[in-house]
C-alpha cells in the first residue's frame, strides 16, 4: 500500500546551530521583501508554498531574495549560466570555520576585521564572503580564474553597503595555481576556504546535470545551476585538492587553518596522505549534511599548539572588533 507523502519537517536539523535557515522559508516574508519572487512560488503536494527548485530563475531570484532579508545585501544578480548557490548549505561552511576559529581562541569566535580570509574560488556569486563578512565581520580576499566571475563579484561588492573595503576579488592568471599569483608577499590568512570545482571534464559534467534534471523530473537546462568551467577542472576535486595541499605547504607560516569542501569521499585519502607528506600537524574532518546531501569539510594546519597561541596573541588579541549588523529579517533599504 502506498504511504501519504509526508510534511518535511519545518527545522532542518542537520544545518550548523547558527545558520540562519535551518527553518523553512517564509515565503510571505521574502515575496514581501523580493514581490519578483511572487512568480515561482506556488502550493507543494503538501499544499505549502514552495518553489521549482530545478528553475535556475526561480533558484536565482529566491537567493535575491534571501540575501535581501538576511544578509543586507540589496543587490546581487549574476550572469544567465553561473552558479545559483544554496545558500543555507554555503552559510553553514562559514559557521564551522568560525567554531574552529573559536577552537584556537578559548572557544570564542573571533571577529571583526582582524580576521582575514582567503576564498578560492570565489565565483560570480561572491557567496562565502557576503556571508562571512556579514555575519561575522571578516575580511576576505576572493581569487577566480574567471575574469567575468571576478568582474560580477566585484560589482556586487560595489554596489552593496559595507562591502567595499572588506571584500577584495583577485583575478587568478594560471589556472593551475591556488595560492601563488593570489597571496601577496607577507600577507596573512586565518583561513583560507573552498568550494572546489567538482567534475573532471566538461562532458562528466554535462552528464551530471542531465542526471539531476532527470531525476527532478525535468527537462535538462543548458548548464543547469553553474556555467561548466565552474564545475569541471582537469581531475576534478582530487586533483585541484592536491594543488590545494601541495600549495599550502609553501604558504605554512602565512596561515592558521586552511580548508576545501569535498564532495567525493574517495578523494579523502589522497588528499590526507598529500598532507602527512607535506607534514601538517593537525587535519580536521567536519561532517555536513543539507538534505540528503552530506559533504565535508578538511581543514588542516602546519602550526603546533604553541605556534597556534602565538597566532591568536598576535593577531586576535588587539580588543574586540565590531561586527556589522544584520537584520533578522526585513527588508533592507
Ligand atoms: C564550484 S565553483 C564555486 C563558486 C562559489 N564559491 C560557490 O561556492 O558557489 C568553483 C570556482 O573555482 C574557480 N576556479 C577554478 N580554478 C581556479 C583556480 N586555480 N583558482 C581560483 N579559482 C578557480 C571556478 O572558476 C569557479 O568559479
Amino acid at each position: 500500500m502506498s504511504q501519504p507523502p509526508t510534511n518535511p519537517p519545518a527545522e532542518k536539523d542537520g544545518l550548523h546551530p547558527r545558520n540562519r535557515h535551518r527553518g523553512r522559508y517564509d515565503f510571505a516574508a521574502l515575496q514581501r521583501a523580493t514581490p519578483e519572487l511572487a512568480q515561482f512560488v506556488a502550493p507543494n503536494p503538501f499544499g505549502d508554498e514552495s518553489l521549482d527548485f530545478a528553475n535556475p530563475e526561480a533558484v536565482k531570484t529566491l537567493n535575491k531574495a534571501l540575501l535581501r532579508q538576511f544578509y543586507h545585501v540589496p543587490h546581487w544578480d549574476i550572469p544567465a549560466g553561473y552558479l545559483a548557490p544554496p545558500i543555507p548549505g554555503r552559510a553553514d561552511y562559514v559557521h564551522y570555520l568560525a567554531d574552529l576559529l573559536a577552537k584556537t581562541n578559548g572557544g570564542e569566535v573571533p571577529t571583526g576585521k582582524r580576521v582575514r580570509v582567503l576564498d578560492v574560488g570565489v565565483g560570480a556569486n561572491c557567496i562565502y564572503p557576503i556571508i562571512g563578512h556579514r555575519e561575522y565581520g571578516w575580511r576576505f580576499v576572493g581569487s577566480d580564474v574567471d575574469p567575468v566571475a571576478i568582474r560580477v563579484a566585484k560589482q556586487i561588492v560595489a554596489s552593496n553597503p559595507g562591502l567595499s573595503g572588506a571584500i577584495d576579488c583577485r583575478l587568478q592568471p594560471r589556472a593551475s595555481d591556488i595560492f601563488s599569483g593570489i597571496v601577496k608577499a607577507n600577507e596573512l590568512f586565518d583561513l583560507t576556504m573552498c568550494n572546489p570545482p567538482f567534475h573532471a571534464s566538461a562532458a562528466e559534467a554535462e552528464a551530471a546535470n542531465r542526471r539531476k534534471t532527470q531525476n527532478l523530473g525535468t527537462k535538462p537546462v543548458p548548464n543547469f545551476g553553474g556555467q561548466s568551467n565552474e564545475l569541471w577542472y582537469e581531475g576534478g576535486e582530487a586533483t585541484f585538492t592536491w594543488r590545494m595541499a601541495e600549495e599550502s605547504a609553501l604558504q605554512r607560516h602565512n596561515c592558521l587553518w586552511f580548508s576545501t569542501l569535498i564532495s567525493k569521499k574517495e578523494t579523502l585519502p589522497g588528499l590526507y596522505k598529500t598532507l602527512e607528506k607535506r607534514g601538517a600537524v593537525e587535519v580536521r574532518t567536519i561532517g555536513m549534511s543539507q538534505g540528503q546531501k552530506v559533504s565535508r569539510i578538511v581543514a588542516w594546519t602546519f602550526l603546533n599548539p604553541e605556534q597556534q597561541q602565538q597566532w591568536r596573541q598576535r593577531r586576535w588579541q588587539a580588543g574586540p572588533a565590531p561586527v556589522p549588523t544584520v537584520p533578522e529579517s526585513g527588508h533592507v533599504k
